[in-house]
């Protein structure tokens, strides 16, 4: 049976640190971190991670400031409160909670945001500092399996990496992370041919495609590393279920170790946009 990545208790061990770092930056400058999330709309799904958010970022020691806004709001209104957000000295980190509601251009939301503030890792110029193998600002989900890696397999040298899914969130920056640790990687997507069998020549196999349960025993090669990045909601015979893109239940039969879902990555996006905002207030304040 495979090795079990733990993302609850890799993700205490960073926020222990990260609580750590918030004491020394408050006794360094007289000020917390501080993390301004922006939620548009009342998506069941986005107030739950929004509030564990706040709730983490209060636990480390992070001022978080939450800006709610009506599901119909203008683009020009919350272009304007990113504008505010953004000249605001007392604010390091800027997150605008997405998916928005469809009335509203996200790209050009993401592209208004101060890239020193995009704590998200999101804005072009911190999309573009990745890709050229300078990363300033990283996105969280990413940054979190890359922590989970190093941690079960030390260093990633050599090794060949298979990305499932093409989403700019996602895909794009673990593959470049992962091409940034010396891997080889393969992206596949949905016109890629004969996926199973990239598949199943991964060292690390990354899933973020958000199709429920896709990856089967039969896709993984035997001893591969399998980060899931799925969060599907599913309902089995009536009760909501989360289930990853990776069907758990087969998989642990034939790799070596796998994320789960819940417990795996999701906590550490968290984590990871809880040390982006310490990142980015030290920048700041050196600004
Ligand atoms: N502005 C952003 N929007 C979105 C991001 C993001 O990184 N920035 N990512 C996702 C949602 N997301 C964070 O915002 C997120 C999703 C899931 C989890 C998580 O911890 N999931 C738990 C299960 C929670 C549950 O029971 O529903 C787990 O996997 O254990 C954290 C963050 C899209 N939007
Ligand atoms: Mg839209």
């Amino acid at each position: 049976m495979a090795q079990l990545i733990d993302g609850k208790k890799i993700s205490a061990e960073l926020l222990d640190n990260v609580a750590l770092e918030v004491a020394d930056f408050k006794k360094m400058h007289g000020i917390a971190p501080s993390l301004a999330v922006v939620l548009v709309g009342d998506d069941p799904a986005s107030q739950v991670y929004v509030r564990n958010k706040i709730q983490r970022a209060n636990q480390v020691g992070i001022r978080s400031i939450e800006h709610r806004l009506a599901a119909d709001v203008t683009q020009s209104e919350l272009n304007d409160l990113v504008d505010e957000l953004n000249w605001n000295p007392e604010v390091h980190g800027i997150l605008v909670q997405l998916p928005l509601p469809a009335h509203l251009n996200e790209e050009d939301i993401v592209n208004a945001i101060d890239p020193c503030k995009d704590v998200d890792g999101f804005h072009p110029l911190n999309v573009a500092a990745l890709a050229l193998g300078n990363p300033k600002l990283v996105p969280c989900t990413p940054q979190g399996s890359m922590m989970m890696l190093t941690q079960t397999l030390g260093d990633l040298t050599g090794k060949h990496a298979v990305v499932i899914g093409r989403s700019d969130i996602v895909g794009k920056p673990m593959a470049a992370l992962l091409l940034q640790s010396n891997c080889t990687v393969t992206m596949v997507h949905s016109r890629t041919r004969d996926i199973e069998a990239l598949c199943r020549q991964a060292d690390i196999l990354v899933a973020a495609v958000g199709k429920p349960e896709l990856v089967k025993a039969s896709w993984v090669k035997p001893g591969a590393t399998v980060i899931d990045v799925g969060i599907n909601v599913t309902l089995i015979d009536g009760v909501r279920k989360l289930v990853g893109d990776v069907d758990f239940a087969d998989v642990e039969k034939v790799a070596g170790a796998i994320t789960p879902v819940p417990g795996g990555v999701g906590p550490m996006t968290i984590a990871n946009l809880l040390q982006n905002t310490l990142k980015a207030a030290h920048v700041q304040m050196f600004k």
